[in-house]
């Protein structure tokens, strides 16, 4: 049976454990020290706050999704009014959009397995159905295969959580032809594109040259260490034919000014070379990580050419709760990987995910109190 202390558990109640550890390698959050530049804003911050208070949302608003869309080179985003919805979370999106679904009727929707659970459980929350399409199935082979019979949406996180597995642009435009061809809306969730230069094609001029019904939900929160203050995006096709406008109006006005402001200048920072900066420092973190667990056995890293600001490790036959646990009376988190394969639980006992964007220093004890763990019975 599958780790039962942590069944009816979801990952952030496990990572919401972890919040006030010096330790805290469980969520993905940006969590590193500000770099130069970014401290420079931090240091402006009285002045944005009377810009914001001083200029008219909507063009705040307009500013924020273009610096943030253009850094990331996506520059065919819909700019019609409603055309992109600000939330002040991915998940408000994904909310909205779950609650969207419901009243359209029709079969279950199909989601990438695995993924972060609270896609699935704000998906099933709406009393939606699912059913999960394998990476591989979603990556390779058929694509009637990636897009099951009888479904009403096809949900696919990419870069996907925890694996970082990027969906190719050849492979998007196959999809969204078929989902076109049979009338199923395609979702995606690109909250961790920001990392991977692979995800950085134009999606938006993709899902609007295959005429499918399509959303998307990018997330500012995952690249820069802002205490969370982020926006969620909600971008839609025009013809999409959700209520996702009127359910965004029961749940918000409008974001913070100020967070538009910030998330602004942030993506500008970025688009100077910040983003690149940030990539290398991932990269770096992710070497740290397996060049201290290099010496322990039966242990593996799935992920080979993962980008993502996690990293995923194999423990072979350890299991990943009694790791965790051990871990944990040290003070030092990280997240089992059970609730990620939301369809068979499972298949992430064996498995634990890494934060990478942290201080080097906090993120090297924590790994190596976790190979002194994996290295003693
Ligand atoms: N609304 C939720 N549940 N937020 C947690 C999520 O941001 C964490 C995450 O995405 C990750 O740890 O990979």
């Amino acid at each position: 049976p599958s780790t039962p202390l942590l069944r009816g558990v979801n990952l952030t109640e496990i990572e919401s454990l972890a919040l006030s550890s010096q330790l805290n390698m469980a969520d993905g959050h940006a969590r590193q020290e500000l770099t130069k530049s970014q401290r420079s804003i931090v240091d402006e911050l009285p002045d944005l706050f009377a810009k914001a208070a001083a200029q008219p949302v909507d063009d705040l608003e307009r500013e924020a999704h273009r610096a943030y869309l253009h850094l990331l080179h996506q520059h065919s985003y819909p700019t019609r009014p409603g055309g992109v919805l600000t939330c002040y979370s991915s998940s408000v999106a994904m909310e909205i959009l779950a609650r969207s679904l419901v009243p359209a009727g029709g079969g279950p929707v199909a989601l990438v397995h695995p993924t972060f659970d609270n896609i699935p459980d704000l998906l099933r929350g709406n009393g939606l159905r699912l059913l999960p399409v394998e990476e591989d199935v979603l990556h390779e082979g058929s694509v009637s295969a990636a897009v099951p019979e009888g479904v009403r949406c096809l949900f696919i996180t990419t870069p996907n959580n925890p694996t970082g597995r990027v969906l190719a642009e050849q492979r998007l435009a196959a999809i969204a032809a078929e989902c076109a061809a049979r009338d199923v809306v395609l979702a995606l969730d690109t909250s961790f594109r920001g990392f991977d230069t692979r995800s950085h094609y134009d999606h938006y001029t993709v899902l609007r040259d295959s005429g499918c019904r399509w959303v998307v939900i990018e997330d500012t929160g995952k690249l820069w260490a802002t205490l969370d203050l982020k926006v969620g995006l909600l971008a839609s096709s025009d013809h999409v034919g959700l209520p996702l406008a009127k359910i965004h109006s029961d749940i918000l006005l409008g974001v913070s000014p100020f967070v538009l402001v910030l998330v602004t200048r942030f993506a500008e920072d970025a688009a100077a070379g910040g983003l690149a900066d940030l990539h290398r420092f991932i990269a770096d973190n992710r070497a740290l990580v397996r060049a201290t667990l290099a010496d322990v056995p039966d242990l593996a890293f799935p992920d080979g050419d993962a980008r993502v600001s996690v990293e995923r490790v194999d423990l072979g036959e350890r299991r990943c709760l009694d790791v965790w646990t051990r871990l944990r009376q040290s003070g030092i988190y990280v997240l089992p990987c059970s609730q990620f394969h939301w369809a068979d639980p499972a298949r992430g006992d064996h498995s634990l995910r890494i934060a990478l964007a942290r201080v080097p220093g906090a993120l090297e004890a924590a790994v190596r109190a976790l190979r002194a763990v994996l290295l003693s019975p």
